[in-house]
This record gives structure tokens, sequence and C-alpha cells, in this order.
């Protein structure tokens, strides 16, 4: 029996946005604003720092900036999991320490990053980082980025600990989320990673997704885990399907962050633009982001039963 609430940790989180203002630096009064309006979708939590929070791209002292101010604004509503994954073991251990002082309710990282690492090597750093906090750990799988296969003997090695509650699951393989639910063994915690896939996800055995694509339309992930919730399987795929071709849209632009940043915008939020390498909007692609955000309005207010 796990000693930690883990039904916080289950549903809709979002993977939030860095917000930053004109210099390109952290935005603390954005990044409450943008907490606040998620907050109000009845979401059940934040994902801070992750992919989508481009924690890879901030400094140790950005990274703490942007989780204080999420947290002053919505760390008493909801699950607030800091993502503390870096390429030094040392400024993870740094950041969980920070987000546990400040609050966080779980923190969870990727394996190091940029040298090809060994399966004793990744344990010792998720270990470190388990050893620096009393929090509930989340691994973050994510191999297209890390390059680093996880393994089911070491996610239930790492499983065995009362700490390491979950894993996120970027890979689009829903076999392997299933086997490593199983591997995980009872009470352990899957999170669906690939949007396109959250009700596959679900049927398949996670426990809820964490996701980028989250940030521009919560609601129309909380129509699906409605859906699936009460059972309606067919009322869950329609909605998937229409999700799935907004996604499309999504990606068709240079940057997946720029085009989210940029609806983001559009309904008053404004979060600077996503640090280079990751390209911002041109503004020959406004017109078409301008007609996504409309048609992305327009299946919430249908999802919610407007016209
Ligand atoms: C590879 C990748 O970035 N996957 C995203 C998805 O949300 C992804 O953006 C979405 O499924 C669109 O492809 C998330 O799994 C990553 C995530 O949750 C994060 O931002 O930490």
């Amino acid at each position: 029996m796990n000693t930690y609430e883990l039904d916080r940790f289950k549903g809709i989180t979002i993977a939030m946005y860095s917000c930053y203002n004109e210099q390109g630096e952290i935005d603390q009064a954005a990044a409450r604003a943008l907490a606040r309006y998620y907050a109000n979708t009845g979401v059940k939590g934040l994902y801070v720092g992750g992919s989508s929070g481009e924690g890879m791209l901030q400094s140790v002292s950005e990274r703490k900036q942007m989780l204080e101010a999420v947290i002053a604004e919505v760390g008493e509503e909801l699950t607030i999991i800091a993502h503390v994954g870096a390429p030094a073991t040392r400024d993870s251990v740094e950041l969980a320490v920070h987000a546990e002082q400040v609050g966080a309710h779980a923190v969870s990282a990727v394996p190091a990053i940029y040298y090809r690492l060994s399966p004793q090597s990744v344990e010792a750093h998720w270990q470190a980082i388990v050893d620096s906090t009393s929090l509930p750990f989340i691994i973050y799988h994510i191999p297209q980025t890390t390059g680093f296969q996880l393994s089911k003997s070491l996610l239930s090695t790492m499983a065995k600990q009362d700490k390491v509650i979950g894993v996120k699951i970027s890979a689009e393989s829903t076999f392997e989320l299933q086997q490593f639910k199983a591997a995980g063994g009872k009470d352990f915690l899957v999170l669906n990673g690939p949007d396109e896939q959250y009700l596959a996800g679900r049927s398949i055995g996670a426990d809820g997704g964490i996701g980028g694509t989250y940030g521009v339309m919560p609601e129309l992930f909380l129509k699906i885990e409605s859906c699936y919730v009460q059972g309606d399987m067919a009322e869950a795929q329609k909605w998937q399907f229409i999700v799935n071709e907004l996604i499309v849209e999504l990606l068709s632009f240079p940057s997946l962050y720029g085009a989210c940043k940029a609806i983001l915008k559009l309904r008053g939020y404004d979060n600077g633009e996503p640090r280079l390498p990751l390209l911002p909007i041109a503004s020959s692609d406004l017109e078409r982001i301008q007609a996504l955000n409309n048609k992305i309005l327009s299946a919430i207010s249908q999802a919610k039963g407007m016209k």
C-alpha cells in the first residue's frame, strides 16, 4: 500500500508553458495569470518545467522563479509537479530540494541528458533526486528526446520504493505503457504523454495524462476524460478525434510551442516567445493561428454544451 495520496495525480495535468517578458526573462506575473486561467478550467494539476515548460533551456534560478510563481498562485488548489530533470544530477537535486521547500506536491525527472548513459548511471541520477526530498517522485520517460530506453527491469527496481509513485510516458507505444503499468506493481501510476493517444492510453491502463497541447484546450481533454469515466466510449472517441485534428494543425507550424503560445496570446495570455532554438510564430503564420484558435474555441464551446 502506497503511503502517498495518489488520486491527486490522476486525470488531466497540463504540461505548462513558461512565461517570459519582452526581454526574454521569466515573467512571474504572467505565470500566475496563466496558472489561474488553468485552475479555473477544472484540471487536476500542472507539470512545471518539463518539455513544454522549456526547463532544459533555463538556468536553475529561472526554473525556481517559474515554479515559485505557479505555486504562489495555485499551489493550494492544484497538484503541482516540478520537473527537475537536468544534464547534471547536482542541478536536479538542487531543484528538487527547492521544489519541496516551496510546496510542490511531487518531483519528476528525465534521465540526465547529453551523455549516453548506462542504466546504472540513470538509476544513480534518479536515486539522488529521490533521496534528496520526502516528496513522491515520477519518472519521466521520453526516449525520443533523451535517447534513453527505460527497461521494465529498471522501472520495477525504482518502483519498489514507496516514494517512486509512477511514470509519465511520452513514448508512443501503448503496449509499453501497459507493460510499465504491470511492471510497476499495485498502485503504481502511469501517466499518458502523447496527447493524440490520451484515450488509447487511458483504455490500456493509464491513470491520467500530462500533456502540452492540453494547455490550449484543457476543456477538450477534460471532456474525453469525463466521457471515458462515464463509460461512453463512442463519445470519448469522438472528442479524441476532434482533438487529434487540432493537434495535426498545431504540429504543422515550425514550432508547436510557438503555436501554442501565440494562441494563448490571442486569448490575453502573453507569455512571450519560446526560447531559441524553439521558434516563435512568423508573422506570415498569424492568420492561420487566428483561424486555428477560433476552431479550438468553437470546439470548446461545443464540448461545454453551448453553440
Ligand atoms: C514529445 C512531447 O513533447 N510530448 C508532449 C506531448 O504533449 C506532445 O506535445 C503532444 O502529444 C503533441 O504531439 C508531452 O508528452 C511532453 C510533456 O508532457 C511535457 O511537456 O513535459
